[in-house]
C-alpha cells in the first residue's frame, strides 16, 4: 500500500507528457523486427517494419536475406569464429586469407574482430592467432617449421599508419610495395616477430593506445578509419625440401553510415573521412565485382585495385587466389533499419561473387 501511494504522489511528474527529445530517445533505442526462421542450418535472418503511409494506412514492410551463416544476438565469439577458423588455419597451408568486418559505426566490429578482455570475448583475431600457432605446431612431427610475423595497419584519409610504431601518426609516409612472388611489403612500419599466440594481446593494446592518443585531435578514429592486422607465416619442411608462405588479414572497415546519417554534411574535417571511407568502400565493393565478373569467364577483366589504399594493401590478398570471408555486423535498432538494408543489400552482392579458387603458395624442391 505505502508503495502504491508513494508511487500515486509522484505521479503527476511521472505522467507529464514526454518531450520531443524524449521522443526521439525512445525512437532510437526501439528494437527493428528481426527474426531468424531457418533454426536448423542458420542462413536467413528477416527485417520487417510497420510504418503509416501518408493516407493514414498502416504499412508493413518485409526483406528476407540468406547468407552463409546468420548469428543471433546471443551468438557467442566462439561460435562466430567457429565458422572462420578453417578458413583462417589455412595460411599454415599457403594461402592468402582476408576476413572483413562490415557495417555502420557501433555495430560491434571491432567487438567482433578484437573483442573483450576475457578468454570467452575474445575476438577473431587473438583466436585465429592463436589457432594458428596451435596448427602449426601439429604440422612439426610432419616436418614444419613455421616463422611467424605480425603487422597492424591504420588507413585512415587514404593515409596508412603504424599502430605498432613509436612516432606520431601521419609523420612517416608509407608505401606499399608488391614484389613479383606475390608478397606485399609497406615501407617503414614495424613488423613483429610473433613467438607465441599471447604477444598479440600486447600488440593489440598497443594499437589500442595508439589510436586513443591519435583521438584527442579527431574523434571517434577508430570508426573513421579501417585497420588491417596482417599475420604472415612462413614454412620450411625438412622432411620434404618444401616451403610455403601464407598471409591471414583481418580487417576492421570504417562505419559504414551513409553521409546524412553521420552528420559530417555539417563539418570539414568528419566530411573528407567519410569522403575517404565512401571511397574506399565503394572500391573494395568494385574490385569484388570485378572478380566476379572475371571469375563468372569474363576474359581479362581489369581489376580496379589502385583506386584505393584498401585495395591496393589487400590486393594480393583479394584476388582469384585468395580465400575471403566477410563478417556483417548489423544493429538492433529500428532506427538503423536502413543503414541495415544497405548493408545486407551490400552483403548479398559480396555473397554473390564467385572469385575463383584460391591456389596455395607451396614450393616445391627444384
Ligand atoms: N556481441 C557483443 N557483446 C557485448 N558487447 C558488444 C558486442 N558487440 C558490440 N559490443 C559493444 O558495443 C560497443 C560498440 O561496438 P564496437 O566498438 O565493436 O562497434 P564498431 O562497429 O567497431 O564501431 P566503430 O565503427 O565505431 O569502431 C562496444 O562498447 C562493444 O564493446
Amino acid at each position: 500500500m505505502v508503495k502504491s501511494t508513494s508511487s500515486t504522489g509522484g505521479s503527476s511528474s511521472k505522467l507529464a507528457s514526454p518531450t520531443p527529445e524524449d521522443e526521439e530517445k525512445l525512437r532510437e533505442a526501439a528494437k527493428a523486427e528481426i527474426t531468424y526462421p531457418d533454426k536448423m542450418d542458420h542462413k536467413e535472418i528477416v527485417l520487417r517494419s510497420s510504418s503509416e503511409s501518408a493516407t493514414g494506412q498502416e504499412r508493413k514492410d518485409e526483406w528476407a536475406f540468406n547468407f552463409d551463416r546468420v548469428f543471433e544476438p546471443n551468438s557467442t565469439q566462439s561460435e562466430v569464429f567457429e565458422e572462420i577458423s578453417q578458413l583462417a588455419q589455412s595460411c599454415t597451408d599457403g594461402y592468402n586469407v582476408c576476413v572483413f568486418a562490415y557495417g555502420q559505426t557501433g555495430s560491434g566490429k571491432s567487438f567482433t574482430m578484437e573483442g573483450g578482455s576475457t578468454e570467452s570475448n575474445a575476438g577473431m583475431i587473438p583466436r585465429a592467432v592463436e589457432q594458428v600457432f596451435r596448427v602449426s605446431d601439429e604440422l612439426k612431427s610432419k616436418g614444419w617449421i613455421y616463422k611467424m610475423e605480425g603487422q597492424f595497419l591504420e588507413i585512415y584519409n587514404e593515409t596508412i599508419n603504424d599502430l605498432l610504431g613509436k612516432g606520431e601518426f601521419d609523420k612517416k609516409k608509407h608505401e606499399i610495395k608488391h614484389d613479383k612472388s606475390g608478397r606485399t611489403t609497406v615501407t617503414d612500419v614495424n613488423i613483429i616477430p610473433l613467438t607465441s599466440a599471447n604477444q598479440v594481446r600486447s600488440l593489440l593494446a598497443l594499437a589500442q593506445s595508439r589510436r586513443t592518443v591519435a583521438s584527442t585531435l579527431m574523434n571517434e578514429r577508430s570508426s573513421r578509419s579501417h585497420s588491417v592486422f596482417t599475420l604472415r607465416i612462413l614454412g620450411e619442411n625438412a622432411m620434404t625440401g618444401e616451403s610455403c608462405e601464407g598471409s591471414l588479414n583481418l580487417v576492421d572497415l570504417a562505419g559504414s553510415e551513409r553521409l546524412e546519417k553521420s552528420g559530417a554534411g555539417n563539418d570539414k574535417d568528419r566530411l573528407k573521412e567519410t569522403q575517404s571511407i565512401n571511397k574506399s568502400l565503394s572500391a573494395l565493393g568494385d574490385v569484388i565485382a570485378a572478380l566476379g565478373e572475371k571469375g563468372e569467364g569474363k576474359g581479362d577483366k581489369h581489376i580496379p585495385y589502385r583506386n584505393s589504399k584498401l585495395t591496393y594493401l589487400l590486393q594480393n590478398s583479394l584476388s582469384g587466389n585468395s580465400k575471403t570471408l566477410m563478417v556483417l555486423n548489423l544493429s538492433p535498432l529500428a532506427y538503423h533499419l536502413n543503414e541495415s538494408l544497405c548493408s545486407l543489400r551490400f552483403a548479398t552482392k559480396v555473397n554473390n561473387t564467385t572469385i575463383g579458387t584460391a591456389k596455395k603458395q607451396i614450393k616445391n624442391p627444384s
